[in-house]
């Protein structure tokens, strides 16, 4: 049995370049429940002028494992994520057109009308992924006011009016893009020059409207009719929502290297102090095709709905996350999606035959956060969960073992590939009490939140949308199949299976993992 301490919990703060020890800003009380520690993120949320990509997602399932790592140390977690619906320019580095506006004016729609269908797909895959639900989700729009009164505050002493719009003066703060470390590299080069900046860095934190020009979204402000700034939107949200210092900001790399300074300039600026806003800065790596960065910008690119439609079930592609470190680049492929999904069905099968039959019971979702899936027939929707068993005492020693480890990884900076190896180390137990091994098997995924307890070897069949034969039809006749088999009349069940291979149906007679059949996608 493992008695030692709980490890403290190391998180690789892009600000200092270093593993840190997590320190909660609000400590609580110790020893008083009603008093716990507190862990406050804010994540930069998508910009909703399209369909998330499987990219930006991965970026919500690294929030999500660290959101889910802060609850199972202790924390009492409250985390943001913001929705940008105005201010993100085509271009990061101050130049180009709203991202919205743009979108909007191509589908000659309103605005407003653009940002509530791509929240509303956001939010369908965040349920797919089973991240779970900030507990408080800003959109920006809503924060205008606010937005207007931190310029305000700050203009006087860090800012400088253009035709063009207020721009922020980043010679005013100490220690200037430290986050970027644009001093030591190329990073300031890469800004678009706009007439009259006093540095090429400086960013627009209110953007007027053109003279003669009338945007669909645009305010009021002491600088004229305009919208305000896409840094000076997370700034404004994060403060207001978790007060200055918060605990851990997050956001894809991209992020470290112009809206993430711009961001500590202005919190510097409103808190007249060199205080970042955020004590720790994490910043998950890329998602990669063959040929470069997944992104949206670049027109074709893979949805979660996408993946869905080919058949496979969204975890796996969760899975697929947390097999890649957070900091690491991971490149996509459907061999390794098809691989991942694989992984997690051997997953589930360990689970499945630890319970007694399910007798057709409708399998629940782990937790508050994940609510319904998307209606693709390969995922269907789920009631709420009952609540996650504890490891009954007394703890075994392997178990107190293997939580130990799997405390020791995720403390690691958030060691996913380790913590899924023990969730394998676990299956692979003979002679332990079936009920400890479930409830360990509860305690590792409620932080990797693959739904191990509720999903069900059969979710995890490939389905494609397109499919032309029903599942009740396979199943019928791979039953009829049986029986033909079991009476030895194969001629009949040579002939079942060709109607089946005929109809896109792989059968896989005498498969290990059980899956029974596919239909090719
Ligand atoms: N390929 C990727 N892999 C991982 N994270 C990504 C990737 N592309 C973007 N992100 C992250 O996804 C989150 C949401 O990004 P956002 O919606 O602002 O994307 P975008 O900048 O509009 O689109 P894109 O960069 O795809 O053209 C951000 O944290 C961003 O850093
Ligand atoms: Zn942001």
């Amino acid at each position: 049995m493992t008695d030692a301490p709980a490890p403290p919990l190391k998180l690789f703060n892009s600000l200092t370049r270093r593993l840190e020890i997590f320190e909660p800003v609000h400590p609580g009380v110790p020893g008083d429940p009603a008093n716990p520690p507190e862990a406050r993120v804010y994540s930069c949320g998508p910009t909703v002028y399209n369909y998330p990509h499987i990219g930006n997602m991965r970026a919500y399932v690294f929030a999500d494992t660290l959101g889910r790592t802060l609850s199972f140390k202790g924390y009492k977690l409250t985390h943001v994520i913001n929705i940008t619906d105005v201010g993100h320019l085509t271009d990061d580095a101050d130049a180009g057109e709203d991202k919205l506006e743009k979108a909007a004016a191509e589908k000659a729609q309103s605005i407003w009308d653009i940002a509530r269908h791509y929240t509303e797909a956001y939010w369908a895959d965040v349920k797919a992924l089973n991240i779970r639900q900030p507990a408080h989700w800003s959109i920006a729009t809503d924060y205008v006011p606010q937005m207007i009164e931190f310029a305000k505050a700050i203009a006087d002493k860090h800012c400088y009016e253009l035709d063009s719009g207020l721009y922020f003066d980043t010679s005013t703060v100490a220690d200037y893009g430290r986050l970027a470390r644009h001093a030591t590299d190329e990073g300031e080069s890469r800004i678009d020059p706009v007439d009259g900046k006093r540095h090429p860095a400086d960013f627009a934190i209110w953007r007027k409207t053109p003279p003669g020009e009338k945007r669909q979204m645009e305010w009021d402000s002491p600088w004229g009719k305009g919208a305000p700034g896409w840094h000076l939107e997370c700034s404004v949200m994060s403060e207001a929502l978790l007060g200055f210092p918060f605990d851990i900001h997050t956001g894809g790399i991209d992020h470290r290297e112009i809206h993430h300074p711009n961001e500590i300039a202005q919190n510097q600026a409103h808190s007249c102090s060199a205080d970042s806003g955020a004590r720790i800065w994490m910043h998950n790596n890329f998602l990669v095709e063959r040929s470069g960065k997944m992104s949206k910008s670049s027109g074709e690119f893979l949805r979660v709905q996408l993946l869905i439609d080919k058949g496979y079930h969204p975890l796996a592609y969760r899975l697929m996350c947390l097999q890649a470190h957070y900091r690491s680049e991971l490149e996509f492929s459907w061999e390794g999606l098809g691989a991942a999904l694989t992984r997690l069905k051997r997953l589930v099968m360990a689970v499945e035959k630890l319970d007694p039959p399910r007798n057709g019971e409708v399998a629940s979702h782990s937790d508050d956060g994940g609510g319904r899936r998307p209606s693709a027939d390969a995922v269907q929707d789920r009631q709420p969960p009952p609540p996650a068993s504890p490891v009954p005492l007394p703890v075994p020693g392997w178990v107190a073992d293997l939580l130990a480890k799997f405390d020791a990884a995720m403390s690691d900076d958030l060691n996913t590939p380790v913590a899924l190896t023990l969730l394998e180390e676990a299956a692979a137990m003979k002679k332990v009490d079936a009920s400890q091994k479930r409830a360990a098997f509860a305690a590792m995924d409620a932080v990797l939140g693959l739904d191990l307890l509720t999903i069900e070897r059969a979710d995890l069949r490939v389905r494609p949308k397109t499919a032309t034969i029903a599942q009740e039809e396979i199943e019928t006749t791979l039953a009829k199949r049986k029986e033909a088999r079991a009476a030895k009349d194969f001629a009949t069940s040579d002939k079942l299976r060709d109607e089946l291979i005929a109809a896109g149906v792989e059968v896989m007679d005498g498969d290990p993992l059980g899956w029974d059949w596919r239909l090719e996608a």
